[in-house]
């Protein structure tokens, strides 16, 4: 029996000429225990570098025989699955996958005498599986994922390598992608049920702004009707495939299927080098109201997500023009999105007053074309002068209340403190052993999820399950246990989250983190990384020169997030113990474990601190912001805590 391994996402298992595609979930449940592979004399190929977590079966040192594809030295270590683990499998990260050099991929290419294209962000080949001739594959050139709009054939590098290596023998092993297909079987079950556009759609009372706009376009784009309740549909493609579409409501909002993971554009095509994106139906439709020398394309995710699997869809043009809406976040997420994109041909519009989105602005009657005719490039030189940032600084000015960030809806306080939450910090959070940091963490990333920042948790003290559970029931402020009928209700709520977590536990080496956050970062467009916490991802240890190591090595680790949270425009946030924890004295931004590196090199300090009432002689818990480096207010955040909830949130909120 042989059992192939891709990734923690697929796997293929062949016995007796029956073959069986299925998750991990499941895998674990056919073997319950690695001596149960040997009885059975299961051959494992695995086909990715770093370990696999097989529901409780670990493959340990894998890339040892990876030129061989096959592994037989595999160690078992059991990480206990609990039945909830399937629940948040998807938003589990797959840290087995790593970027695969664009130089070697290139080697590999040449070394073959296979012809490729540089494109901006992407290399293309001939798709090696398509008959046609003419359709192409396209390998990301940061990330070596390869897909083709043809086939849908998706995937890391390795597997393409290995298909190239014996076409005949790994054509089946070739996923494809599941997203993609599901997203078709969406729009074609509700396809039927929909009439194709006609001149309706303008009695529809919400696209009365859009009066100018040609019928001709939305019969381009396949749009469908539903007149009864006045929706209309627009479906997201792939090249020629349909993956998914788009619902614009009554009311102007609109629905993504399949939610959060769509891989498909809307795009109108006219054959410009240029194209004008944008986040939402709204805008796109405003800007094929307008005659303007270029192409218009609405993304799938909005603002939250980029996948790489659309990176192909742009390459064709040589200017991209980013419009999105006019505040903090919009702006960090356009420049997080050049950056996938390649910097060098973007273009942004800058977020000032009078540039609101394309629909806003169409309602305040601004001039669109030349909007779009003063949009800016996008610097990427490292050292900039005055005249490149006088721009933002005027952006900056005139946007005060905007370039505060994304507020919490249940700390009020610290948004008043802090600001809100902005890419590209470092926050700190610190507090005696046992005081609610975990706990008000989840709540404080929860909070930010449910407005749209994607967030990636690495816990290396509480295992995944764990944490979800608070998050779950912080989200819901009820107890799971009472509630347990409700569990399928809030769990799918949950999962629609942009929450992904890091399937590492306990000490772990600083590159290999630090990798999985960077692909992570990459693929998912992550806006908030949290660590919790330092001292167990560096691992404890008590003699005194194991201390000193352990100096050395946080001080290391926190330049590396420093650095990180700076160049990928993301926010890190650390949760580190406390240096001295003796009761009577409370903590300073001095007091935290390490060097002084961890306070200097930190944006925000937040501490969890103890104070006894003289009075009451009741233990108040409150959240001291100890470093504010944005706007250098500082203050105090009392934390009340609910034990049925598990939540932190302000009562007044
Ligand atoms: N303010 C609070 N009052 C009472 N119990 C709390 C409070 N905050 C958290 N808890 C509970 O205390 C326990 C420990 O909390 P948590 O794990 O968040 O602390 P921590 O500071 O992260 O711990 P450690 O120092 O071990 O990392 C949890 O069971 C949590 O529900």
């Amino acid at each position: 029996m042989n059992c192939y391994i891709y990734s923690s996402e697929y796997f293929k298992l062949e016995c007796d000429g029956l073959v069986v595609r299925k998750t991990f979930f499941y895998i674990g449940m056919f073997f319950r225990s690695f001596k149960q592979c040997l009885r059975y004399n299961i051959n494992i190929y695995a086909f990715s570098k770093r370990r696999f977590y097989l529901t409780n079966i670990l493959f340990e040192n894998a890339d040892k025989k990876y030129n061989e594809h096959q592994y037989g030295n595999f160690k078992r270590k059991n990480i206990g699955v609990s039945k909830n683990d399937s629940v948040f499998e998807s938003n589990n990260l797959d840290n087995s996958i790593a970027f695969v050099p664009i130089s070697s991929i290139k080697q590999y290419l040449l070394r073959n005498g296979m012809l490729f294209t540089e494109g901006h962000s992407c290399i293309s080949i001939k798709c090696p599986i398509c008959e046609n001739g003419e359709s192409h594959m396209y390998i990301n050139k940061v990330s070596g994922f390869f897909i083709c709009s043809n086939c849908q054939k998706s995937g890391p590098w390795n597997l393409l390598e290995l298909f190239l290596s014996n076409p005949k023998h790994y054509l089946a092993e070739l996923p494809l992608d599941q997203t993609m297909d599901y997203g078709k079987r969406c729009w074609e079950s509700v396809k039927d049920n929909l009439q194709p556009v006609n001149e309706a759609v303008f009695n529809f009372p919400h696209f009365k702004d859009w009066k100018r706009l040609l019928l001709e376009y939305l019969q381009k784009l396949n749009v469908r009707i539903y007149p009864e309740e006045k929706t209309v549909y627009f479906p997201l493609t792939h090249g020629r495939n349909v993956v998914g579409f788009k619902k614009l409501n009554c009311d102007l909002t609109e629905e993504t299927f399949p939610d959060k993971s769509a891989k498909g554009i809307i795009q109108l095509k006219r054959d410009y080098d240029t194209a004008v994106i944008v986040a939402n139906i709204k805008d796109f439709l405003t800007l094929l109201t307008y005659p303007l020398e270029s192409d218009v394309i609405c993304l799938p995710n909005g603002q939250q997500s980029l996948p790489q699997d659309i990176l192909p869809l742009f390459e064709t043009y040589q200017k991209l023009i980013l419009w999105f809406d006019n505040d903090v976040v919009s702006w960090g997420n356009v420049k997080m999105f050049a950056k996938k994109l390649s910097e060098s041909r973007c273009h942004f519009i800058r977020p000032l007053d009078n540039q609101p989105a394309a629909y806003e602005s169409m309602m305040f009657g601004y001039d669109i074309a030349s909007i779009i005719e003063n949009a800016q490039r996008i610097s990427h030189s490292s050292i900039v002068t005055f005249a490149t940032l006088r721009e933002d600084v005027l952006a900056e000015i005139c946007n005060a209340d905007k370039v505060s960030g994304v507020k919490w809806e249940r700390f009020p306080v610290l948004n008043s403190i802090l600001k809100g939450h902005r890419r590209g910090e470092l926050t700190i959070l610190t507090g005696p052993t046992g005081s609610g940091k975990t706990t008000l963490m989840s709540e404080y990333s929860l909070d930010l999820a449910m407005n749209k920042v994607t967030t990636l948790w690495g816990s290396f003290e509480i295992r995944n399950q764990r944490l979800a559970k608070t998050m779950l029931t912080q989200m819901f402020l009820e107890p799971l246990e009472k509630n347990i009928n409700k569990f399928n209700e809030w769990a799918d709520k949950f999962e629609r989250l942009p929450v992904y977590f890091m399937t590492f536990h306990g000490q772990q080496p600083l590159d290999v983190v630090m990798e999985a956050v960077e692909h992570a970062t990459y693929v998912h467009d992550v806006a908030h990384v949290i660590i919790d916490n330092v001292q167990f991802m560096l691992g404890m240890s008590s003699s005194e020169s194991g201390f000193l190591d352990r100096f050395y090595r946080q001080d290391a680790l926190i330049a590396r997030f420093r650095n990180f949270a700076t160049t990928h425009n993301c926010h890190v946030t650390l949760v580190i113990h406390p240096r001295k924890e003796r009761e009577a004295e409370e903590l300073t931004a001095n007091s935290i474990f390490g060097g002084a590196k961890a306070a200097q090199e930190a944006d925000n300090i937040l501490i969890i601190q103890h104070r006894k009432s003289h009075t009451t002689l009741r233990i108040k818990k409150f959240l001291q912001v100890a470093k504010n480096r944005f706007s250098g207010d500082l203050g105090i955040m009392p934390l009340e805590f609910d034990k049925e909830s598990l939540s932190f949130r302000s009562k007044k909120g």
